[in-house]
């Protein structure tokens, strides 16, 4: 866990940066600090591993007062990833990687050992590992950035603002990679955003800034957007704010029923009952695309397809495509409802 408590920032210029910041960051959990520019992320983020000192305040890393520990060591003992990965530019990907391990005294040959194992766990290949950082797109070396931090294996990551300058594409693939590996590994992870929607996705906590370093609300994100804590937190969640809590839920406790028969629309599948299309009644050669859902799959793509596709249904089907039925759109939307309602009592 990484404990704040009663943290203040002032720089020597006067300004303050971080007020009386009290905050549990759980073990093993992703916390992620969103709010606009210049409220303090960056500098609370950088007083976990002392590259800023609090003017008061103590902060524990698993229990230990960051204070009293050595900075370099602390330093090498929390990973660290920035936008723009932060890369060593003349040294090789695989030699950027090694460079922790190496620092913490492992031989070459583990260090590159090492290096090489962490490549593929981020997704990319031994070919790349020989590669200097300029020859890589900006995904990839962010991909490398993530592996140079977890080379040492630290318990805690720190990332700031780390998908910050990739196309959303590529973006929704890093987060995506980052949710599987934090499955893996199992981090405290500290994640810095501007993006609200990463913070959702990302976040097992969101913790809300606004400007001079106050904390305004610090929460699970369906607590969050079922609960907004004031004016400001609710604007900052957006519009679509009951919308991204939908993106929350899954599909699973929404109830199925068999594909109709004989109705308006027939579901056209293939031998193995995989849902290809559906065939309306009236012209039956006409092919109206499906976009088959699985249990795991949020109620948001749910209420997405159901209003999307003309016969207001949604097939269901299990890992391997398979269909398993068809929920309506008036399931989808009373779920969708009460999803809702037991956030809002749950917070
Ligand atoms: N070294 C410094 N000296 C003086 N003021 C600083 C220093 N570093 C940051 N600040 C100020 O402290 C405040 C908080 O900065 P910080 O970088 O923590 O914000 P942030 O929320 O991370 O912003 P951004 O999202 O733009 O990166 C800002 O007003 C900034 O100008």
């Amino acid at each position: 866990m990484i404990q704040f408590d009663a943290v203040h920032k002032r720089f020597p210029n006067g300004t303050t940066a971080v007020h009386d910041l009290s905050l549990r960051m759980p073990e093993g959990g992703v916390t992620v600090l969103v709010g606009s520019s210049g409220c303090g992320k960056t500098t609370t983020l950088r007083m976990i591993n002392r590259m800023v000192e609090p003017t008061s305040g103590t902060i524990r890393v698993g229990g230990k007062d960051v204070t009293e520990q050595d900075a370099a060591e602390l330093r090498r003992s929390i990973g660290y990833v920035i936008q723009q990965a932060g890369l060593f530019p003349h040294r090789t990907v695989l030699d950027n990687i090694a460079t922790v391990p190496l620092l913490l005294g492992h031989g070459r040959r583990r260090a590159r050992a090492r290096a090489a194992e962490l490549l593929e766990t981020v997704g990319l290949t031994a070919e790349a590992g020989k590669r200097y950082p300029h020859q890589l797109s900006g995904g990839q070396q962010q991909r490398v950035g993530v592996a140079r931090a977890l080379a040492a294996d630290p318990p805690v990551l720190l990332m700031d603002e780390p998908f910050g300058a990739v196309d959303p594409v590529v973006r929704t693939q890093l987060q995506d990679e980052l949710l599987r590996l934090q499955k893996e590994l199992n981090k405290t992870i500290v994640f810095v955003t501007h993006d609200i929607d990463e913070a959702v996705r990302l976040g097992d906590r969101i913790a809300i800034f606004r400007t001079g370093g106050h904390l305004v609300q610090c929460a699970p994100p369906t607590e969050l957007l079922a609960r907004p804590a004031d004016d400001f937190v609710a604007d900052f969640l957006g519009a679509e704010r009951g919308l991204k809590l939908l993106s929350l839920k899954t599909l699973a406790e929404v109830p199925q029923g068999p594909a109709p028969e004989g109705g308006a629309w027939t579901l056209v599948l293939d031998s193995r009952r995989r849902p290809l299309h559906w065939a309306p009644k009236n012209t039956p050669d006409a092919e109206i695309p499906v976009r088959p859902l699985k249990d795991d799959d949020s109620l948001l793509a749910a209420l997405d397809e159901s209003v999307a596709s003309p016969t207001g249904l949604v097939a269901r089907v299990d890992a391997d495509g398979v269909l398993t039925g068809v929920s309506s759109r008036d399931d989808i939307h009373e779920h969708a409802g009460r999803a809702h309602t037991e956030a809002r009592v749950a917070a």
